[in-house]
């Protein structure tokens, strides 16, 4: 203990912190993970669960350098704040023992993901790094060619981004990039668990640098805020050892990530593209507009809940009512435009799968059609009072252009983007009930805004 807060004392840029604040039990002595994306999300929650383990972080950028640069120039430490009801609690981590820079250090990349002291990487890249096989997929194919080459120990690849079956999907993304032996060799010694993440975490402001720095009285160039609740269950199938954390390992993770992904997920996209076009800053400012939590709890109720089986022993409407809870965090600013981003890649499991399940039972589809007009008119880029939105989307050409071509008309405006393969599933596309919904919603989103639509719910 005292040599740990040795260390934190003697770093240049925590020292005399003050004494609420938790700082880690000792810094570990090994490494083990591997972690790609050096986001908010991987230092509030993967990297705090390892902070209670004796393992250690290599944390990789894939594309900019500022989080690094500002972890490593703090010897990997950093602080948390829990932004609850009863005021802020920083915890300083200790987790993080170095930091790569994938674009400029590919060579050193490789050759860690081959290396036998990782056992485990973890992955925080956003949902639309998996459909980019130049990208993080083509650098673990080539990180394990290597390793089989070198005959290394097995190797367990574990995604915590928010996708369906996210193992899976991180499986197939790198599987066909696998030539001959060297896919071979990951048959036999490469795995892929799903998990199902949890735990809301904005982008860090300079806002965010200043609370901390008022707090801790140094400055935290890496600080983030998150909200108290945190949540990871993992698929137990591990290929070696791994990092004692305390998460739920279980057999099967595909019912707590539909559980998420269609409830909490779900309602959060929707609130973030009402309130976007409301002009509304943050998502617990939207759910605060009169009428809007009448909404979302009937959106639960009765579209997103029925379309379902949960997980043994959890009730989606009390889930609901918590994750409601969670979203009305005054504490936490989750900005609506930054859960609005890349809705193509996130709309698919967090609305589309929810709508296909009700038309196969054969369960009304009016309200959840509101979320899919919303998004409509979103990626026209105007909100209720005139003023521009970004698109920050992947696929922001293809849904302008379909929405250009489409002209003025609510209906004509619901079949493109109801047209946009790849996002929209077929049977979604085709579902005559739900587009009729959806262009009346529009109709209302159009004549009167967003305030006047939640409100005559
Ligand atoms: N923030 C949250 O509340 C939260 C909660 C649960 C899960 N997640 C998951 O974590 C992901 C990251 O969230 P965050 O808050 O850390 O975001 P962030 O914007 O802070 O970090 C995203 C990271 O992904 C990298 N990245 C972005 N696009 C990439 C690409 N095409 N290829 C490779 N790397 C890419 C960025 O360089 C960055 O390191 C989310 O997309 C989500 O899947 C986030
Ligand atoms: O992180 P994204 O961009 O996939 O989605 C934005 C939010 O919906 C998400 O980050 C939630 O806050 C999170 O999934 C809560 O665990």
């Amino acid at each position: 203990m005292a040599a740990l807060m040795n260390d934190v004392l003697n770093n240049d840029h925590l020292k005399r912190l003050p004494e609420d604040v938790t700082v880690p039990g000792g810094r570990p002595e090994r490494g083990g993970v591997l972690h790609f994306g050096a986001g908010a999300f991987h230092r509030a929650h993967q990297a705090v669960y390892t902070d209670d383990t004796d393992w250690g972080i290599t944390v990789a950028a894939p594309r900019s350098r500022e989080v690094i640069d500002a972890l490593a120039a703090q010897d990997g430490l950093y602080s948390v704040a829990t932004l609850g009801p009863g005021g802020s609690r920083y915890r300083v981590i200790g987790s993080i023992v170095d930091t790569l820079h994938v674009a400029t250090e590919t060579e050193r990349a490789l050759d860690l993901i081959a290396s036998a002291q990782t056992h485990v990487i973890t992955l925080t890249v956003t949902e639309k790094a998996y459909t980019d096989p130049a990208g993080i997929p083509g650098l673990l194919a080539a990180g394990i060619a290597r390793r089989a080459e070198q005959g290394g120990p097995p190797l367990t690849i574990l995604c915590c981004d928010n996708l369906p079956d996210n193992g899976k999907t991180t499986r197939g993304a790198v599987e066909p990039l696998l030539s001959g032996a060297a896919r071979t060799w990951a048959d036999g010694h490469v795995t892929f668990p799903s998990s199902m993440v949890d735990r809301i975490v904005p982008a860090s402001t300079p806002a965010t640098y200043d609370r901390a720095f008022e707090h801790l009285g140094v400055v935290d160039a890496a600080a983030v805020e998150a909200e108290p609740f945190t949540q990871w269950v993992i698929e137990d199938d591990f290929a070696g050892p791994r990092p004692a954390w305390g998460a739920t390992f279980t057999v099967d993770v595909a019912g707590w990530e539909r559980l998420k992904l269609r409830t909490l997920n779900g309602v959060h996209s929707t609130l973030a593209y009402l309130g976007a076009l409301a002009d509304i800053e943050t998502i617990a400012g939207t759910l605060a507009m009169p009428g809007a939590r009448n909404f979302a709890e009937r959106l639960i109720a009765e579209q997103i809940a029925p379309s379902f089986t949960a997980p043994d022993g959890q009730d989606p409407l009390r889930y609901g009512d918590d994750v409601l809870e969670r979203f009305a965090n005054p504490g936490i600013r989750h900005r609506c435009l930054q859960v609005a981003m890349d809705g193509s890649q996130k709309l698919p499991q967090r609305l589309f799968a929810t709508i296909a399940d009700l038309a196969a039972a054969d369960i009304p589809r009016e309200l959840i059609a509101l979320p899919l007009a919303a998004w409509t008119r979103f990626c026209a880029g105007t909100s209720d009072s005139g003023a521009a939105l970004p698109l920050d989307d992947p696929l922001s050409d293809v849904l302008r252009q379909s929405l250009a071509a489409a002209g003025g008309g609510p209906a004509a405006r619901i079949d493109a983007i109801l047209g946009v393969r790849h996002v929209v599933p077929e049977s979604v596309a085709d579902d005559h009930e739900l587009r009729l919904a959806a262009t009346k919603w529009l109709l209302d989103l159009d004549r009167h805004g967003v305030a006047p639509t939640l409100e005559s719910i």
